[in-house]
């Protein structure tokens, strides 16, 4: 298996994600430039954190325009494992690859801080390395990360078990505390906090390594095999 971690200009999670899953997690991973048009070779995309393009006009609203973007839907369309992290999951909304939006928190201030979280949906593949209903704690730090759906779409997303994580605290306003959740077809996944902060005891704890280990096992036998 061999992981892209994409880098746009004010991208500041890259390393961390590739630290994460290639040191801590072990998987063959590379740093793929938002300037790229080739996502070949890669059986699983991390779109990391940070401040794509200054978050100008919108967190995530430039970025979806990036030429790495046209290669991203092609690989989801084709069922590629996404997995998009605080502003990786404002572009993945921003473009289209998950329903929704984030607006900013009900508090109108950025928010970093340890948040408790619930794994309300263990059978996907970003999350079946967790037991069923699990508490776990993972940083959150955003000013956006304030989930929107209108009411059918909400409705959609709830029947279809498409949730992974729940507050336990909402710290945002996220309609129905939803802090993580996928498309429809289950391959592409978007979350507020960041299990890349939480992969090693030194850092405060471990439970974000779960995220990691569950992609490993989905995509164990992938065509770019390290793992
Ligand atoms: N840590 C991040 O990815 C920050 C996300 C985004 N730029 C926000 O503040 O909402």
């Amino acid at each position: 298996m061999k992981a892209a971690v994409l880098t746009f200009p004010g991208s500041n999670c890259d390393d961390d994600l590739l630290w994460a899953v290639k040191d801590i997690a072990g998987a063959d991973a590379e740093l793929v430039s938002a300037k790229s048009e080739s996502l070949d070779g890669f059986d699983l995309v991390l779109v990391p954190g940070g401040f794509s393009y200054g978050d100008y006009l919108r967190s995530g609203a430039i970025a979806k325009f990036a030429p790495i973007m046209t290669a991203l839907k092609q690989f989801a369309d084709n069922g590629g494992y996404v997995l998009g992290i605080c502003n990786g999951f404002q572009i993945l909304t921003e473009a289209g690859l998950l329903p929704g939006a984030l607006q900013w928190n009900t508090s109108l201030e950025f928010i970093c801080e340890p948040e408790p979280l619930k794994v309300v949906n263990n059978q996907t593949a970003f999350s079946n390395q967790y037991p069923e209903d699990q508490a776990i704690t993972l940083p959150i730090a955003h000013g956006e990360g304030n989930y929107y759906a209108d009411a059918d779409t909400l409705a959609e997303i709830e029947a279809n078990h498409q949730v992974v994580f729940r507050y336990a605290k909402n710290p945002n306003g996220s309609l129905n505390d939803i802090a993580g959740l996928t498309n429809k077809a289950g391959n592409v996944l978007g979350m507020m906090p960041h299990p890349e902060r939480a992969v090693e005891a030194l850092l405060g704890g471990t439970d974000g390594l779960g995220v990691f280990e569950s992609l490993i096992n989905a995509t164990k036998g992938a065509a770019h095999a390290a793992n």
